[in-house]
């Protein structure tokens, strides 16, 4: 069975170059797997295509090295291209994640075949009619938020008028329940955030910052997953 079957993002880690204070990515990410987290997201604004393959490369490494490949999903952030470069190296890495102004989920899903997961952000404007009426045929997840202002993604929740829209505990609940699909929420998450979190039923929650940043970056993601497995419903 592929990992799309068994897709978990309850604990999903996303994360670049620009994001660990200097600090190499890949024992960060080796960090997060080893303490729980069942999704990982290679994110740049700056990485070169190169850079992105060859960080998708050490990320399917350490995963593999943690014995999870089977279970632990590798996916990269916009860029197809960096996707099929990396598989046609012999990369294990199992999708794609895209948001509303990248290359649409139908090319994903054409060149990456019906195994590949792929992810799309959710839109901001008029989010809950959205979420009740898209077509999901060919995504697995919806990611969504943010939760609170984050300087990892300064354009996040903004609204058509270029107001800033946060989610709050009870529209999280409500998206829960109106999505066919699962939804993973992040933007500005931290520990404090998580047991109202994994009580809203979503499937489960994102975060950069609060690992990538941290001082010792296993001992938060060990607190972040306890934390959420403990409160989720
Ligand atoms: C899990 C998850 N959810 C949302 C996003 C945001 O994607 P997008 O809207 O395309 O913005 P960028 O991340 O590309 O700046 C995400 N990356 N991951
Ligand atoms: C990728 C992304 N998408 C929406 S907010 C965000 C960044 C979240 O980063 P942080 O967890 O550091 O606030
Ligand atoms: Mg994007």
């Amino acid at each position: 069975m592929g990992i799309r079957n068994k897709l978990d993002i309850s604990a999903y880690f996303v994360v670049g170059p620009e994001n660990t204070k200097g600090r190499p990515v890949a024992p960060i990410i080796r960090d997060a797997v080893d303490a729980g987290f069942t999704c990982v997201q290679i994110r740049s604004k700056t990485a070169s295509a190169r850079q992105l393959i060859e960080l998708t490369g050490q990320a399917s490494e350490v995963i593999a090295k943690t014995g999870k490949s089977d279970i632990v999903t590798l996916l990269v952030n916009d860029r197809l291209d960096v996707v099929l470069a990396a598989k046609k190296q012999g990369i294990k890495v199992d999708g794609i994640h895209v948001g509303q102004t990248d290359i649409p989920v139908d090319v994903c899903r054409e060149y990456l075949g019906p195994d590949a997961v792929v992810g799309l952000s959710a839109r901001t404007h008029e989010l809950f009619e959205y979420i009740k009426n898209a077509d999901v045929s060919l995504i697995d997840y919806f990611g969504a938020g943010p939760v609170h202002e984050t300087t990892t993604k300064p354009d996040s929740g903004l609204d058509v008028d270029g107001k800033r829209i946060t989610r709050s505990i009870e529209e999280i609940t409500t998206l829960s329940r109106l999505s066919s699909i699962p939804v993973v929420v992040g933007g500005g998450v931290k520990l404090a955030d998580i047991p109202s979190l994994a009580r809203t039923g979503v499937a489960g929650f994102f975060v950069v910052s609060a690992i990538s940043e941290a001082d010792d970056p296993g001992h938060e993601a060990a607190n972040l997953v306890k934390t959420w497995n403990s409160h989720k419903r």
